[in-house]
């Protein structure tokens, strides 16, 4: 038996909060469609969220997972990762389930859209919070008369104890463009030992990646699996860079890792009428 899930509030803004019969739980904003929270069965907050952050209309939350779409970065015209993670979002359905817990939310073009991105599309963000793990997928559709391409990404935020502490895995051979140094380069190690200002993205991403943190008190082992995203993109400012984010604080730096499943490198590009899905699936081992 379903059973469906009110919408609630949180930092003043429109929320659902699923929770799924086994103890597992994850908040998703309706502004922006942003996941703020996830918390497996019997496991601790997984994302991070800057205490710095505006809750603001219009505005993007800092942490969590921002969806970027319909560009990357400043890669295009459009403001700085599209507009996907300041509009406000529809809610499809939210509900609980005999395992897990669901919601999926809509955002479509509007006039301010079409402004500055002459298409018809929709986008569907559907979350499954069950045991420890949650999936996040996403899809697209031309919804126009007109090919468009896109860029697009699940900005995930981890939040990490010190980053000191924290590794990737599952990288080794992979050909990646290093946005620090701008150039591109081949990743010769397996292990990931990520240090301050490090920017980067992944290309041809096939397996799962693995986030480990090991140290005096903390051991945690992360999968990240991404299916229809073809990038990676690994992020953390380091001291100085993070000192000059204003929604950050200083020595936050150390608190998070990026590692977003992405497609920036060859962007999408659909026909009138055609979709295409992506999904990261996160399992805390
Ligand atoms: O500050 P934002 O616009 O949210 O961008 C935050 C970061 O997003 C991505 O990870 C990019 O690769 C970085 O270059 C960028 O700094």
């Amino acid at each position: 038996m379903s059973k469906p899930i009110p919408l609630s509030r949180h930092q003043g803004l429109d929320a659902i909060k699923l929770e799924s019969p086994d103890g597992a739980s994850a908040t998703v904003l309706l502004h922006g469609g942003h996941v703020l929270s996830w918390v497996p069965a019997g496991g601790v907050e997984q994302f991070y969220v800057s205490p710095d952050s505006a809750f603001a209309l219009g505005q993007p939350v800092r942490g969590g997972v921002p969806v970027i779409f319909p560009q990357f970065s400043a890669r295009g015209p459009l403001q700085r990762h599209g507009f996907a993670r300041s509009k406000p979002w529809q809610l499809v359905m939210a509900e609980q389930g005999a395992d897990d817990a669901l919601a999926v939310l809509r955002l479509t073009d509007d006039a301010a859209t079409r402004m500055v991105w002459p298409h018809a599309f929709e986008l569907e963000l559907s979350l499954r919070v069950s045991g420890r793990s949650l999936q996040i997928e996403l899809a697209c559709e031309n919804k126009g008369e007109q090919a468009f391409d896109f860029s697009t990404a699940l900005h995930s935020y981890f939040a990490i104890n010190d980053l000191d502490e924290a590794s990737v895995q599952g990288l080794a051979g992979l050909h990646y463009w290093d946005a620090v140094a701008a150039v591109e380069k081949q990743q010769r190690v397996e292990l990931l030992l990520p240090t301050g200002d490090l920017d980067r993205i992944y290309h041809q991403v096939k397996e799962p990646l693995l986030l480990r943190e090991q140290g005096i008190s903390t051991e945690r082992r992360l999968q990240i699996q991404h299916q229809g995203f073809d990038d990676a993109v690994v992020w953390n400012p380091g001291a100085e860079k993070c000192a000059a984010l204003a929604d950050v604080p200083d020595a936050d730096y150390r608190k998070f890792l990026c590692i977003e499943a992405a497609t920036i490198e060859h962007p999408i590009r659909l026909q009138a009428g055609e979709s295409w899905v992506g999904r990261q699936d996160l399992t805390l081992l």
